[in-house]
């Protein structure tokens, strides 16, 4: 079964947040979703929480997952889950933290897989519309 890296859609105020990642060369000044792999015996959501404490030193409510599953090298793959927090979060292994309105989401280098997400954090991040249903 493939490796599962989870993730962080971590979004307060309409915006969520996106991370610069120093390591290794080749990823070094590209923007990911904070978070890692799951180890053997964590769930998803235990998972997160660990990373996002590990790098961000917040503590965090894990929610769904949001947008589609992301093929990684290496019989790994990508999964996105909605987070909230109180806290404020601290870039212990990143260089740079920003929060990202929708509008915005084009305005960071990501990570080439974190674009298949893009549509999907766009979708969170606005407020729902109009209903479409019949009135
Ligand atoms: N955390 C995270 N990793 C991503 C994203 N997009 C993406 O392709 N990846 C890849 C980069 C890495 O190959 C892998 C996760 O690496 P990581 O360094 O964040 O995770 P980790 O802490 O568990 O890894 P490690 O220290 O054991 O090497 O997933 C993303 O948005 N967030």
């Amino acid at each position: 079964m493939d490796r599962v890296v989870v993730g962080a859609a971590l979004v307060r105020d309409g915006r969520v947040l996106a991370a610069r990642r120093t390591r290794p060369a080749a990823a070094a000044g590209r923007w990911e979703l904070p978070g890692g792999a799951v180890e053997p015996g964590e769930d998803e959501a235990t998972a997160l929480a660990r990373e996002l404490r590990e790098e961000l030193a917040v503590a965090v409510v894990v929610g769904d997952r949001v947008g589609p599953e992301v093929p990684l090298p290496g019989e790994r793959v990508l999964r996105i889950r909605a987070c909230a927090t109180a806290g404020e979060p601290t870039a212990l292994e990143h260089d740079a933290l920003r929060w990202l309105g929708p509008d915005e989401l084009d305005d960071v280098d990501w990570l080439d897989t974190d674009r298949a997400v893009l549509p999907a954090l766009a979708d969170l991040l606005r407020p729902p519309g109009p209903s479409s249903a019949p009135s």
